[in-house]
């Protein structure tokens, strides 16, 4: 029972899910009036189903990534001991959990948010699930930045859970995980290039050789640091949020830059774990920001314009 438990579990991608969820609450904050202002807590419908409906999507698309990669999980040794691979759960099983997590997730999302919120949280789960998974992944060395899109919409899906209002400022958080991902994913496929050299996907160090992918990290991650400014040059955050996000870029940028040239091999993934730790902090201090500075709550919520949920 408990271990059928922790081979389900494993199907959802805890870890991956978690910081989505938690870039969709900050969304939700971000969206929501600041301290100072009569709520500053976005509705608890939105919080609450709103988290869980995201949360049960990313999970459901999750085992679909399972269940369809099941042939190339077993050939690399990263996944190869997944619930599918080793046998320990079976296709129909997989299936069945994904259709449930996916209707349960629907539902909530249809009845207690709304229903953009609902569509926007679907179309990134066929994007993740199908698209992403089912064809870039074997189609293109770029499959990883198209695919990006599916992982970086849950700001948005977060947002639109509360408002439609400057749903533009939720654009720019997507933008950040967008520019995010390439460095996030490519410093770990440089590590595991022989994985996936093996499963014949196309992961850019397979098929442009690890320099090319190097020259394309340091690439995305300047990008990512002009991205993070806009935050602050559109109005959404002030300079607790800019201060961050120049600390934390610079960090990368020395990680990217060091990467050129690593002390050893296993240097890339320390610049994966850093991408994970510097994602989650910068939605840390974007949502920091937004209570430190009621004054911004101006640009959430412009005085004069009702907060209006939408149904
Ligand atoms: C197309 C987009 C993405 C790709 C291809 C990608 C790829 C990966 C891969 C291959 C791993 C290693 C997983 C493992 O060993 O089990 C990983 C780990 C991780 N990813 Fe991503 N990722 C993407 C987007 C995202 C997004 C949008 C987030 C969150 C906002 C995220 C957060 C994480 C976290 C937290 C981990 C560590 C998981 C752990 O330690 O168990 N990733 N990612
Ligand atoms: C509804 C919603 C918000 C969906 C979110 C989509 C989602 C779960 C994105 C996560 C991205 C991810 C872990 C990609 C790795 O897949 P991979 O197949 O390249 O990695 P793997 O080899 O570890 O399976």
């Amino acid at each position: 029972m408990t271990i059928a438990f922790s081979q389900y579990w494993q199907l959802t991608k805890p870890r991956v899910v978690a910081l989505i969820v938690f870039t969709a609450i900050i969304g939700m904050f971000l969206a929501t009036p600041a301290p100072g202002l009569p709520s500053f807590l976005p509705p608890w419908r939105a919080l609450v189903f709103g988290s869980l409906g995201i949360w049960l999507a990313a999970a459901s698309a999750a085992a679909i990534n399972h269940l369809l990669d099941q042939r190339i999980d077993a050939l690399m040794a990263r996944t190869s001991h997944r619930p599918l691979p080793t046998g320990s759960l079976s296709s129909r099983q997989v299936l069945l959990f994904a259709i449930v997590l996916g209707s349960v997730s629907m539902l909530l999302l249809i009845v207690f948010v709304n229903g953009l919120c609902a569509l926007l949280t679907f179309a990134s789960l066929i994007g993740y699930a199908i698209v992403y998974t089912g064809w870039l992944k074997r189609a293109t060395p770029q499959n990883i930045v198209i695919g990006g899109a599916a992982g970086a919409a849950p700001p948005v899906l977060g947002w639109v859970a509360v408002t439609t209002h400057h749903y533009e400022y939720a654009l720019l958080l997507f933008l950040i995980i967008f520019v995010w991902t390439p460095p996030h994913f490519w410093a770990l496929a440089i590590f595991r290039r022989e994985d996936y050299a093996r499963a014949m996907i196309p992961m850019l160090p397979v098929t442009h050789g690890v320099q090319y992918t190097r020259w394309q990290i340091l690439f995305y991650t300047v990008l990512l640091v002009l991205v993070t400014l806009l935050p602050w040059i559109a109005g959404m955050s002030g300079v607790f949020y800019l201060g961050g996000a120049l600390v934390l870029g610079a960090v990368f940028l020395y990680y990217a830059i060091r990467l050129l040239k690593p002390p050893s091999e296993a240097f890339a993934m320390q610049v994966f774990g850093y991408s994970i730790w510097y994602l989650m902090a910068l939605f840390a201090f974007l949502l920091v920001d937004h209570w430190l500075l009621p004054g911004l709550a101006g640009a959430a919520a412009p005085a004069g314009i009702e907060f209006q949920p939408v149904r």
